[in-house]
């Protein structure tokens, strides 16, 4: 033993750690460099291997360590974590071979390789980190995109929307009507126009105040909505003219459903009383197009008044 003692002695300042065990894993000898990666202060003479290590190490020095040195007496570079005495693992490199005497371990230190685990690790949380902030980003970027669609909706839809009605506003009617004339000619499907204008409604207003003609409108408006069918799409496009489009209806059709509307109006009570409408109606021709078209139906209107009002006329 002195004489091992004498050469720890020597290699205490080496860049690498040493121990010296006996074959039954006692600590001999270990040089100071050691000593200080473990943490300790005094010998570690009389302890066993396994303290110094880590608890996986003590596994892998059962199952690889000891097997290969009784078997081959030697060891090359294996990976081992030293515990020290406040717990933190210092990793470090193997080699040891076996002498007559004792097992001679070598470690070297593997700081390079430990602050690079650190940097990769660190590396790995910051990418991590800027790809859940562009998820949130992008899932922000989705929000907003769906608010701005639905305003984008509400100004739409306020865009053809009568803000006294609530009815479709002359926009609507004319991009709809387009449609239905479009769908004509595509498909020979019949398309009806019907306008209704209420009668003597200066008179209304005249008699009962602007608000009792709003509101009379508005009751209008609310009357028509209600006994609209599918395919049938009532806006109002001027004071107190609405207009109705009718698809897939063709005259004859039209009349029915424009005298059923006069018949519900002249029957319904109004804010003012008694309302009255007059009612033109034209089926489209495959060769007009929408001027046309309202010209004709407003002609039929004003055939109606002109006969009396309150009643449907049909332009031939
Ligand atoms: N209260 C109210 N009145 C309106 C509105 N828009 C138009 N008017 C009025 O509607 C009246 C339309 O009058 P006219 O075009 O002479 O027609 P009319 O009195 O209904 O007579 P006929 O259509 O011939 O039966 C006018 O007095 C307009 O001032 C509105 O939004 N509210």
């Amino acid at each position: 033993m002195t004489s091992v003692e004498s050469v720890v002695g020597d290699i205490d300042q080496l860049p690498a750690g040493i121990l010296y065990v006996d074959y039954s894993g006692v600590i001999v000898a270990s040089n100071q460099r050691f000593n200080e990666w473990v943490g300790s202060n005094h010998s570690l003479t009389g302890k066993h291997f396994n303290d110094v290590i880590s608890g996986a190490g003590r596994i892998f020095n059962l199952t690889h360590i000891q097997p290969a040195l009784q078997n081959t007496g030697h060891i090359e570079e294996m990976f081992l974590h030293l515990k020290s005495s406040n717990k933190e693992l210092f990793s470090v490199v193997l080699n040891a071979y076996r002498s007559d005497a004792c097992d001679v371990f070598v470690f070297l230190p593997m700081k390079k390789r430990q602050q690079f685990e650190s940097e990769l690790m660190a590396a790995r949380k910051e990418a991590e980190d800027a790809t859940l902030a562009a998820k949130e980003a992008f899932q922000h970027l989705e929000k907003v995109q769906a608010e701005l669609q639905d305003k984008n909706n509400q100004l739409e839809e306020l865009a053809s929307t009568d803000p006294l009605t609530g009815l479709h506003n002359r926009r609507y009617f004319q991009s709809t009507l387009d449609r239905e004339l479009v769908h004509l000619h595509e498909t020979n499907e019949p398309v009806s126009l019907v306008l209704i204008d209420i009668d003597h409604f200066k008179s209304i207003n005249d008699t009962h105040g602007h608000d009792m003609g709003d509101q009379t409108l508005e009751a209008l408006g609310e009357l028509l909505t209600a006994n609209m069918r599918q395919c049938e799409y009532v806006s109002r496009i001027g004071g107190e003219e609405f207009a109705v489009v009718l698809a897939q209806q063709n005259g004859e059709d039209a009349v029915q459903f424009a005298e059923r509307i006069r018949r519900i109006v002249e029957n319904a009570r109004f804010p003012t009383g008694h309302v009255t409408v007059s009612i033109g109606v034209a089926e489209a021709r495959v060769d007009e197009g929408v001027q046309g078209l309202y010209m004709r139906a407003d002609t039929a209107l004003y055939d109606a008044k002109d006969a009396g009002r309150n009643q449907v006329v049909l332009s031939q």
